[in-house]
């Protein structure tokens, strides 16, 4: 059984079915991506996973608890966590600040802005808080406000945000979307490195070179639909996935 078990599960929009009979399951420990053309109910899915859509039918567990019926909050607390498409961060607020707040919901399951004044006294949160943006190699950026960062720093901020609540599972909706080509690759190592520490991801990606230089194990979405999975290389040169993927193009 692995960490993440998605049986069966169906979404309809009015009448486009946007996921239709969607088995999977994420193995624990590893990077599994979820790729597939525009529109093919990729974010849906992920929506499904972190409570922010409801199936109309079938099953999302998480590491044995269904995830059904769950609020986001209690999702994340489960350990779950999500990096959205656009960095969800507190743009007025300094890196450290930005930091300290999901640091402090983990603790006490709350997840408030007006926590940073509450924890000018809270040594431990400030210093985990510190510790996790040195990890990702920000404890230089600490005082810096969150809007005035470049787009890959800020997606290594909302990491910094997610890590310090230590999940289970990482969920990744395009990490590198809009970056530039170097951003991208340090990206890419950032994510390698913090895989390598054991936390299971599950990716969206567009970008192939960031799914192959990643993913032990990919899944093809195409009309709501998985039309294939395996390891990259059986992917990579799937036909049925390129026809549906990129109109018969070469991944
Ligand atoms: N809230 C919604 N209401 C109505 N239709 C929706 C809603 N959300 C998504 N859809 C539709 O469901 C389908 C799947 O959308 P989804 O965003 O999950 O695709 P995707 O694979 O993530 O696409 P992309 O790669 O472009 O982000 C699309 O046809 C989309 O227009």
């Amino acid at each position: 059984m692995g960490i993440l078990e998605v049986q069966n599960v169906n979404k309809r929009f009015g009448g486009l079915k946007a996921l239709h009979e969607v088995n999977l399951t994420v193995e624990e420990g590893t990077v599994h991506a979820i790729i597939g053309p525009n529109g093919a109910g990729k974010s849906t899915l992920l929506n499904c996973f972190v409570g922010r859509l409801k199936p109309d039918t079938g099953s999302v567990v998480f590491n044995g608890t269904s995830l059904l019926g769950l609020k986001p909050h209690e999702i994340n607390q489960a350990g779950v966590s999500r990096v959205f498409q656009t960095p969800e961060i507190f743009g007025n607020l300094s890196c450290f600040e930005n930091v300290m707040i999901p640091a402090f919901a983990r603790r006490d399951g709350s997840f408030t802005l007006n926590a940073v004044s509450r924890l000018s006294g809270e040594r431990s949160i400030q210093e985990k808080a510190m510790h996790m943006l040195e990890d990702l190699n920000m404890g230089d950026k600490a005082g810096v406000q969150a809007d005035q960062l470049s787009r890959g720093d800020k997606r290594r901020l909302e990491l910094a945000m997610c890590l310090v609540q230590e999940p289970k599972l990482l969920l990744l909706d395009e990490p590198t979307a809009g970056m530039s080509r170097g951003d991208t690759n340090t990206t890419v190592e950032l994510l390698r490195t913090i895989a390598s520490r054991g936390i299971t991801m599950v990716v969206i990606e567009h970008d192939m070179h960031v799914v192959f230089s990643l993913a032990q194990k990919i899944t093809v979405l195409a009309q709501g639909t998985p039309i294939a999975e395996g390891l990259p290389q059986d992917i990579k040169g799937d036909p049925r996935v390129q026809e549906a993927y990129l109109g018969g193009a070469h991944l």
